[in-house]
C-alpha cells in the first residue's frame, strides 16, 4: 500500500509537531522536577546545617547525613583526627541521628560532671532495644527511677570496698591457679601460650563465684563453652556495623526483620541460659534453707530485692546480663595489655619486683596494701591511659535539647566522649605513645584514676560521675594483684625467636583490644 507525497507530508508534518511538543514538554517537566529537586536538596541542607547553632561538623547530605563521608569505623583515633579538623566538639549526622563527640577536659567535665543529669542517660538502638528488652537492664537505660533502684541494688553486693574485703581472697585462688599451670607446663618457657586463653577462664571464674558461688571446671566445661560462645555471640551481633541501614535510615528497618530475629532468638537464649543454670538453682538452695539462708553471693541479693517487689525476675537476669558484658572483657583486656607492655619492658618487670620485694618483704600483695606500692599503682594507670579498654566510655544522651560549648544540642544526641585522646593527646602529655609508668611518679605524680572527688579529667578510663563504672572498686585491687603475682611468679618474655610482641590495636565503638592474640613465655622464677 502506497501513501501520496500530500498524505506523507501531511503525515511528517504532524509527527513533528507531536514530537515537538512532546520535547518542549518533556523539557519543561525535567526542568520542574530539576527546579523541585534542587529546591528540596537547598532546604535539606538548611535543615541539616548549621541553623540551628549545632556543633559544627561535615555537611550533611540529605537521607544519609555524614555517614557515607565517614563510614562505619568511627573509632578513637577516627573521632580524634576529625577533633582536629572541626573542634572538641563536633557533630556528624548518621542517616537521621545526631552524634556528638567531645574531645576536651572541659567539655568532658561538662558532659560527665557539671550536666551529669542532663547527659546521663543512654542512646539505644534498634538491636539494642532487644537485647535489653527496652531498657529493662542498668547499663543501657535511661537515666531516671529504673536506673537509680537498678544500680542501688548492684551496689551493696557488687561495688563495695567490704565485696572487695570478702572476695579478695578467693581472686588470689584463681590467680594462683593460673600461675600453677603456666608452672607445670615446661613448653610456657619457650614456646608460650595465648595467654588470653587462661586468663578468659580467671576472669570467668572470679565473676562467677562473685555472682553466684559457682565455677567453671576448666576451658573444656561445657557450660564455660556455652556461656563464652552466648556471649561472644550478643558481642558481635551488637556491636556489628550490620545494622546500620537500618538504624540510621528508618524506612530501610523492615529489612532488618532477619537479624533482629536472631538478636530476639539470642537474647532468649542466653537469658533461659543464666536462668536456668544459675538463678533457679540459687532460688532452690534459698528456699531449701529458709530463714536460715545465709547470703552467700551478689545473686542472693539480688533475687531478696526481686521477691520484696522492687524488681521483675526480668531485671534480675538483666542483671547478669549487664555484669556478664561489663565486667569479663574490660578487665580481661587491660590484663592482657598490661601482660604485653611487660613483656616489652622487662626493666618495668624488675622494678615492680624490687618494690614490692622492699616494701613488703615477705608478705603478699593484698588490696589493702596496693596503696604502698606505687610504682606498681604507675604501672596500672599507665596501662588504662595508653591502651584505655572502653575508649569512647559508653555512649551517653541527653534526653532533651541541651547546651554545650555555647552550642545547642538536639535531644536525644549520643554523646561520645574521646577518653582515649584525652588521655593520649600529646598537647596535654609528655610523649604519650611511649608505656612509660614513671610519668606518675615525676610529672603526673598527682593524677589519680578516680570516678569522683578531685578527677583530672586527662585520664578516665571508668568514666566520671553518674553513668561512670562502679565496677572500678573492684577492678582496680585485681588489676594490681594479678600484675603482682605475674611478676613474682614469672619473667614474662616473647617466646624464642620474637623481639618483641606485637601491640597492634583494634578498636571498635566499645572497645581497644590487642588485634592478635598475643603468646608470651613464662619463665619460672626461683624463690
Ligand atoms: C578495667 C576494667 C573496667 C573498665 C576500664 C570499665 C570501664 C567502664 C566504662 C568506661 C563505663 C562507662 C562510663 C560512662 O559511660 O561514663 C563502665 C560502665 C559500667 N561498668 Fe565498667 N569497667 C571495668 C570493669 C567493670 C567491672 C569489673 C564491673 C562489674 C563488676 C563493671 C560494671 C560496670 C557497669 C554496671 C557499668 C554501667 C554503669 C551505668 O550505666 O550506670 N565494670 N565501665
Amino acid at each position: 500500500m502506497g501513501h501520496s507525497p500530500t498524505k506523507l507530508a501531511f503525515l511528517s508534518l504532524v509527527s513533528l509537531l507531536v514530537l515537538g511538543l512532546l520535547t518542549k514538554f518533556l523539557f519543561i517537566s525535567l526542568n520542574i522536577l530539576l527546579i523541585t529537586l534542587s529546591i528540596a536538596f537547598v532546604f535539606a541542607i538548611i535543615l541539616f546545617s548549621n541553623s540551628s547553632n549545632t556543633p559544627p561538623g561535615p555537611l550533611p547530605i540529605p537521607i544519609f547525613g555524614n555517614w557515607l563521608q565517614v563510614g562505619n569505623d568511627l573509632n578513637h583515633r577516627v573521632l580524634a583526627s576529625l577533633a582536629q579538623k572541626y573542634g572538641s566538639v563536633f557533630r556528624l549526622k548518621l542517616g537521621y541521628k545526631n552524634l556528638v563527640v567531645v574531645s576536651d577536659v572541659e567539655l568532658a567535665r561538662q558532659v560527665l560532671h557539671a550536666q551529669g543529669a542532663e547527659f546521663g542517660s543512654r542512646p539505644r538502638n534498634v538491636v539494642f532495644d532487644v537485647f535489653t528488652s527496652n531498657g529493662q537492664d542498668m547499663v543501657f537505660t535511661i537515666y531516671g527511677e529504673h536506673w537509680r533502684k537498678m544500680r542501688r541494688i548492684m551496689t551493696q553486693p557488687l561495688f563495695t570496698n567490704n565485696v572487695v574485703h570478702t572476695y579478695s581472697g578467693m581472686w588470689e585462688e584463681e590467680m594462683d591457679l593460673v600461675v600453677r599451670d603456666l608452672k607445670n607446663n615446661s613448653k610456657m618457657r619457650s614456646e608460650g601460650l595465648v595467654i588470653r586463653k587462661p586468663l578468659q577462664l580467671m576472669m570467668y571464674n572470679i565473676m562467677y563465684r562473685m555472682m553466684f558461688d559457682s565455677k567453671f571446671e576448666s576451658q573444656d566445661d561445657p557450660l564455660y563453652i556455652e556461656a563464652t560462645r552466648l556471649n561472644s555471640e550478643r558481642m558481635r551481633l551488637a556491636q556489628s556495623s550490620e545494622y546500620n541501614y537500618g538504624d540510621f535510615i528508618p524506612f530501610l528497618k523492615p529489612f532488618l526483620r532477619g537479624y533482629l530475629n536472631k538478636c530476639k532468638e539470642l537474647r532468649n537464649e542466653r537469658l533461659a541460659f543464666f536462668n536456668i543454670n544459675y538463678v533457679e538453682k540459687r532460688r532452690k538452695i534459698m528456699e531449701a534453707n529458709g530463714d536460715e539462708h545465709k547470703t552467700s553471693c551478689a545473686i542472693d541479693h539480688i533475687i531478696n530485692a526481686q521477691l520484696k517487689g522492687e524488681i521483675s525476675e526480668e531485671n534480675v537476669l538483666y542483671i547478669i546480663e549487664n555484669i556478664n558484658v561489663a565486667a569479663i572483657q574490660t578487665t580481661l583486656r587491660s590484663m592482657e595489655w598490661a601482660t604485653v607492655e611487660l613483656v616489652n619492658h622487662p626493666t618495668v618487670q624488675q622494678k615492680i619486683r624490687d618494690e614490692i620485694s622492699t616494701v613488703l618483704k615477705e608478705m603478699k600483695v593484698t588490696p589493702s596494701n596496693l596503696h604502698e606500692l606505687p610504682y606498681l599503682q604507675a604501672v596500672v594507670k599507665e596501662t588504662l591511659r595508653l591502651r584505655i579498654p572502653v575508649p569512647l566510655l559508653v555512649p551517653h544522651m541527653n534526653l532533651k535539647e541541651a547546651k554545650l560549648g555555647g552550642y545547642t544540642i538536639p535531644k536525644e544526641s549520643k554523646v561520645l566522649v574521646n577518653v582515649w585522646w584525652l588521655g593520649n593527646n600529646p598537647a596535654w602529655w609528655e610523649n604519650p605513645e611511649e608505656f612509660r609508668p614513671e610519668r606518675f611518679l615525676q610529672e603526673e605524680s598527682s593524677t589519680e584514676v578516680t570516678v569522683g572527688g578531685n578527677v583530672d579529667f586527662r585520664l578516665i578510663p571508668f568514666g566520671v560521675g553518674r553513668r561512670s563504672c562502679p565496677g572500678i572498686v573492684v577492678a582496680m585491687p585485681i588489676l594490681g594483684m594479678f600484675i603482682a603475682k605475674l611478676v613474682t611468679n614469672f619473667e614474662m618474655k616473647p617466646p624464642n625467636g620474637m623481639e618483641k610482641i606485637d601491640v597492634q590495636e583494634k578498636g571498635g565503638p566499645f572497645s581497644l583490644y590487642i588485634a592478635n592474640p598475643s603468646t608470651v613465655a613464662f619463665e619460672p622464677i626461683s624463690v
